[in-house]
């Protein structure tokens, strides 16, 4: 669902897609890199309606007032915890309102009502959070049609500080991975982060991926809570968990190459090697058994498996083939977990979207194909370009 017309008097709906961290997550959250793509199995969808008062609705069941009773109330607060969406569209609205005034950029003074809906399982390592974010970010772009004036690569940052001044811990990836759609390469080396304020991001060629598979199961974590421990550690220094992050972030190094030679045995053994890093940096109670019980699974037939995000969701790959992935949705099935077959989502750039990227670019082909309308590296800073 796109915007209906570009003007503030009309109702504006944006999606914004579930996003799976392919390898190099979570240092993406430490000055890493990573690869993720957009998923089409699940989304968020945002609306905004003019209206005479500002308004943001509440979602009946994901931010659910209402209770059968007080033991009701109390288990799902045990599940999902105290949140939903609304905290995440006003935070988006206070950010995109102090940088637009910081940047001087214009913004009419019409009213309007946002509501959202997901489906995207709750904070399963999905980036549900930053899919509501994103997808209202993009009404409040068409609403005050400031597309063109706030570039491209700013916009996951937004986003992210959406998150931050919630308290939430999380990177940039999933907001990149829903501002750009498809395949992406994402670096975010520290001195052009600190000079840009952004990574260098790259789409790839979708058709590089092998089939993917998704793994999940009814059991919310808070990235935040699994985050904060961790972050912690690195920011006092933490010998061991600078060095495995660097790991981590390694493997979407090596990653890229292995997508680029089609190397699906090498992408298989660093999607493992991903999920062991991350096991020994969190630990086995800050990840949780189902979590871990589902990476165990794919595992137990030979399939790579690991988080999508910070748990709740695995992604899965065969290198073995149709036969394996047989294999695996039966030992999903008898393990109680859902397992769908991943469907990507190709770029949701806009042609002025591309335009609002403010910087030199160099357009660069990635992977073996020639490009498409949809396949092709972004346009990079010129001197990010490798
Ligand atoms: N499906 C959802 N519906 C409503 N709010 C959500 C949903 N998923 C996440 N949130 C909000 O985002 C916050 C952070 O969620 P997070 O743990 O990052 O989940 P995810 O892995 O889906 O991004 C939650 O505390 C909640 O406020
Ligand atoms: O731990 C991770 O891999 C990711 O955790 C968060 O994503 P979520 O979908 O909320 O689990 C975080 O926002 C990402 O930046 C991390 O890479
Ligand atoms: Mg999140």
């Amino acid at each position: 669902m796109e915007e209906k017309k570009s003007s503030s008097s009309v109702l504006i709906e944006h999606k914004a897609y579930a996003r799976i961290g392919l390898l190099g997550n979570p240092s993406d959250v430490y000055y890493g890199r990573t690869i993720s793509l957009s998923i089409e199995n699940f989304w968020a969808c945002v609306r905004l309606q003019p209206s005479s008062d500002l308004h943001i609705i509440p979602h009946p069941t994901h931010d659910l007032v209402n209770f059968d009773s007080l033991s009701h109330m109390v288990k799902r607060l045990e599940n999902e915890g105290y949140y939903g969406g609304v905290r995440l569209l006003m935070a988006i609205c206070k950010v995109f309102t102090s940088y637009c005034k910081e940047q001087g950029i214009h913004l009419h003074d019409k009213n309007f009502s946002l509501s959202y809906d997901t489906n995207i399982p709750r904070q399963a390592g999905l980036s549900g959070s930053s899919a509501i974010a994103c997808a209202a970010f993009n009404c409040l772009l068409d609403f005050f049609n400031v597309r063109d004036k706030i570039d491209v690569n700013i916009r996951p940052q937004l986003i992210l500080n959406a998150e931050k001044e919630l308290g939430i811990v999380a990177g940039l990836q999933d907001r990149v991975a829903q501002v750009y759609g498809g395949l992406v390469y994402m670096d975010f080396n520290k001195t052009m982060m600190k000079k840009n304020g952004y990574g260098n991001y790259t789409q790839l060629d979708t058709s590089l991926l092998p089939p993917l598979h998704l793994i999940y199961a009814e059991n919310p974590s808070d990235s935040g809570k699994v985050h904060s421990a961790v972050r912690q550690r690195w920011l006092d220094g933490d010998k061991f968990i600078i060095s495995s992050m660097e790991e981590v972030a390694n493997l979407a190094l090596h990653g890229r190459t292995a997508l680029l030679e089609k190397d699906n045995a090498k992408l298989a053994v660093l999607m493992n090697q991903n999920f062991d890093l991350r096991r020994r940096m969190f630990g086995d109670a800050a990840l949780g058994a189902l979590n871990i019980e589902m990476v165990e699974v794919a595992r137990s037939v030979g399939a790579a498996a690991k988080f999508t995000g910070s748990g709740g969701a695995v992604v899965a790959l065969c290198p073995d083939g149709p036969s394996q992935v047989e294999a695996l949705t039966d030992a999903c099935k008898k393990a109680g977990f859902t397992i769908v077959p991943v469907k990507v989502v190709p770029s949701v750039l806009n042609e002025m979207d591309i335009r609002s990227l403010v910087m030199k670019n160099r357009m660069e082909i990635s992977g073996p194909q020639t490009p498409k309308a949809n396949v092709f590296t972004l346009p990079c800073p010129v001197e990010n370009v490798r």
